[in-house]
């Protein structure tokens, strides 16, 4: 039998674990060859919740399930992981400023990048989901120095899935006829979902927006307030689709991207379409041989640039604002 291959989830007993560790365990992520063995991570007063989540997973009778263990230490739930979800996070609470938010997940993101750095397996791959994920990335990246930094990426997929829903709906056209579209920037709501390259069932992007109106007073912020309008209404953040976002980054960077087709997902920038340096930042990309590469030469005129621009100033502030308090 294949070795399995390993995968940590932290935040394991949160919404967005509950949705995500049973579909990595039925092979929705890997594929039906390779079995996976799951290390669940959790705070302290977790564990007991994310015990009866195994005791779940191990009812389901997975045959490509090969184990689970539970930590509550990042050093022993990262030792030797191939691949590593980090979803738990500390959300906003009442009267948090933006710096606590920063200060309080780099007590998070800090120690796990270590504990990745120290301990993971050469290979590792590392989703950051929890938010603000692209500056969560960022933190935890730099406190791995010896790990490639291309192996740091945060989820964008959700932003583009949405995005790919909306213009279906708007084109009537089936889902899967669009392709090529783009999340740029940041995972919040300065976030730039470009459809200028898009390709809807044969048709340019270009055409769609032709309507202006649609573009900037509905498909723009639709999207980029899509997480928000799921909170009003559910009276919690999206779940299911997050941890079918997270799915699907993994899968197409582990597995590749389509033919002719690609993605969204924050990387680290090596300066791409004037994005600084070192940035984690959404970008159009493809992947193959398991590596992610943006998609280069892409025409960015006025209207994209703008966008671009605003959502990476965005992006600088919240690095500027992580260094400041010595964080990376
Ligand atoms: N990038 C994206 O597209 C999206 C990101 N999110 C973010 O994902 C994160 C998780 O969301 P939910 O599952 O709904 O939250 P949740 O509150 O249901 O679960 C979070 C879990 O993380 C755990 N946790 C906290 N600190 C931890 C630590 N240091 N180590 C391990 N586990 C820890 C908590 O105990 C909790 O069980 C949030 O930050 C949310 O904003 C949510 C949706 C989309
Ligand atoms: O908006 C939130 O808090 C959750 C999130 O990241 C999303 O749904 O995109």
């Amino acid at each position: 039998m294949t070795t399995p291959v390993n995968v940590t989830v932290t935040g394991a007993a949160g919404q967005i674990g509950y949705a995500l560790l049973f579909r990595i365990a039925s092979g929705a992520m890997l594929g039906p060859d390779t079995p996976v063995r799951l290390r669940l991570l959790e705070i302290p007063q977790a564990v007991r919740a994310a015990e009866g989540t195994a005791m779940e997973l191990d009812d389901c009778a997975f045959p490509l399930l090969a184990g689970i263990d539970i930590h509550d230490d990042p050093a022993q739930g990262l030792a030797g992981t191939n691949i590593a979800l980090l979803v738990g996070a500390r959300p906003r609470g009442p009267g948090m400023e933006r710096a606590d938010l920063l200060e309080a997940n780099g007590g998070i993101f800090g120690p796990q990048g270590k504990a990745i750095n120290d301990g993971a397996a050469d290979d590792v791959r590392v989703l950051v989901v929890g938010n603000p994920a692209n500056t969560n990335a960022l933190i935890a990246a730099a406190h791995a120095p010896d790990v490639p930094a291309e192996r740091f990426t945060a989820m964008t997929r959700l932003d583009h899935n949405r995005a790919l829903s909306q213009v279906a709906a708007r084109a009537g056209v089936p889902v899967a006829d669009v392709r090529r579209l783009t999340i740029w920037g940041n995972h919040s709501a300065t976030q730039y979902p470009d459809l200028f390259h898009a390709d809807v069932a044969g048709t340019p992007g270009g055409t769609l927006t032709a309507d202006t109106a649609w573009l900037t007073d509905e498909f723009i912020p639709t999207v980029a307030k899509r997480g928000a309008a799921i909170i009003d209404a559910r009276g919690a953040s999206s779940a299911a689709s997050a941890a079918n976002a997270a799915i699907e980054h993994t899968r197409d960077w582990v597995l590749g991207t389509p033919e002719g087709d690609w993605t969204s997902a924050g990387v680290v920038s090596t300066g791409e379409y004037g994005v600084p340096e070192g940035l984690v930042c959404s970008f159009p990309v493809t992947s193959s041989g398991g590596d992610w590469q943006v998609v280069e030469g892409l025409e960015i005129d006025a209207f994209s640039r703008e966008r671009i621009d605003a959502s990476v100033a965005e992006l600088t502030a919240e690095r500027d604002a992580v260094r400041s308090l010595g964080l990376v």
